[in-house]
């Protein structure tokens, strides 16, 4: 090789070295340097594009209304009614858009407030939180899975673990000055919320009844772990070629989702892509992969991912809440018998942390790998 030569492969490789850790910091850090194309880091393979024509498809033609679950109905005398189509909607869609949930609109409306504003920090300050140890009480990355995705996505995230706030608080970020106040009051809600939603779902799996057992296991469920993720979506200038998120599904037993009035979120519906409409005021719920794990399948724990356009930014938050994370997650016994033989193995967070270190998780595979048949 010419001395020639080796000069320009090794300036190849530090130009791509530069790149490289130029997207490490982030999405909105790129567009922030004013770029009109999205870096070829970010192009999907044809087949995985936003429109690519799967059958007869155009995904951004198709939006759906997901089943509503008025939270209200449920507290009154047509609970029963509403548990039914709880259930339905956990069965057919994996989702549901919950109204009427009582929380107030102020501990919303400064939640997505105070996240849109942690990512329009300087870089500096956002940096300092930017670690690779999945147990830190604070995240700030970008992308789905840094450290493993061959093509990233575009989203930036931070990540706070709520639980138990007095011991995670004072890792969470000290600005913008406002962040723990509203995030700590907004854990607190969603996280009762979610457990009024929890004691739903059990009951309408048949699971909630007066046995010491059953307000154990109630038990493990308020002490269960939960982590809020603050999802950033900067507009993007090609965004037919890139998704904000691949298509993943959740890993815990429910997940509420604040989404702002941008619309992005799809799921997977008979086999197609749809767009979920955005709903003032209310939360897009899904089953995550141990609630379908613990109702042996009952519930499904569906696909979903995020388009981004070419002319908003988009904020969502987005509260996944699971059993303590030592905690052995398995089919209940109740739901088992040789009608229903079991169908998932036993799991827990560190198998789930082991698998996504260990292969980029794209679609359904750490759900797929805890089947038994
Ligand atoms: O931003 C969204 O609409 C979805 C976010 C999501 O799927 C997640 O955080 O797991
Ligand atoms: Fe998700």
């Amino acid at each position: 090789m010419s001395p020639g030569m080796s000069f320009a492969v090794d300036t190849n490789r530090e130009d791509e070295v530069q790149l490289e850790s130029r997207y490490q910091k982030g999405v909105r850090h790129l567009c922030d340097s004013g770029i009109t194309k999205v870096p070829r880091k970010y192009i999907l393979p044809i087949s995985d594009r936003p429109n690519s024509f799967k059958g007869d498809q155009n995904a951004e033609n198709l939006s759906i209304n997901l089943p509503i679950i008025d939270f209200s109905q449920l507290q009154g005398p047509n609970r029963y009614q509403v548990l039914n189509s709880l259930a339905k909607a956990c069965e057919e869609y994996g989702f549901f858009q919950l109204v009427n949930h009582g929380i107030a609109n102020d501990a919303i409306v400064k939640m997505i407030d105070v996240g849109r504003r942690f990512f329009e920090l300087p870089f500096d300050e956002r940096a300092k939180f930017m670690t690779a140890d999945m147990y830190s009480p604070v995240r700030y990355g970008t992308s789905f899975n840094q450290n493993k995705d061959g093509v990233f996505c575009w989203r930036d995230f931070l990540k706070l673990s709520c639980n138990p706030v007095s011991e995670v608080l004072s890792f969470w970020p000290s600005s913008p000055v406002d962040l723990r106040l509203a995030a700590v009051n907004y854990s607190k809600e969603t996280k009762g919320l979610y457990l009024m939603l929890m004691e739903a779902i059990l009951e309408s799996l048949g699971l909630v009844g007066a046995t010491k057992e059953e307000s154990d296991s109630l038990k493990e469920f308020e002490d269960g772990s939960q982590l809020m993720v603050v999802n950033c979506y900067p507009s993007c200038p090609e965004p037919d070629l890139t998704l904000g998120m691949p298509p993943h599904s959740d890993y815990g037993l429910l997940t509420l989702l604040l989404q702002d009035e941008v619309r992005g979120l799809q799921i997977q519906h008979e086999e197609k892509w749809v767009t979920v409409e955005p709903i003032p005021n209310s939360f897009v719920v899904n089953v995550g992969d141990h609630l379908e794990i613990f109702s042996n399948g009952r519930y499904k724990s569906v696909l979903h991912r995020v388009l981004v356009n070419s002319s908003n930014s988009r904020i969502s938050v987005a509260s996944l809440h699971s059993l303590p994370v030592e905690t052995i997650v398995k089919p209940s016994p109740k739901l088992i018998n040789e009608a229903n033989p079991r169908l998932y193995k036993d799991t827990d967070f560190a198998t789930f942390l082991k698998y996504i270190s260990s292969c980029e998780p794209k679609s359904k595979n750490f759900l797929q790998s805890r089947r038994l048949t």
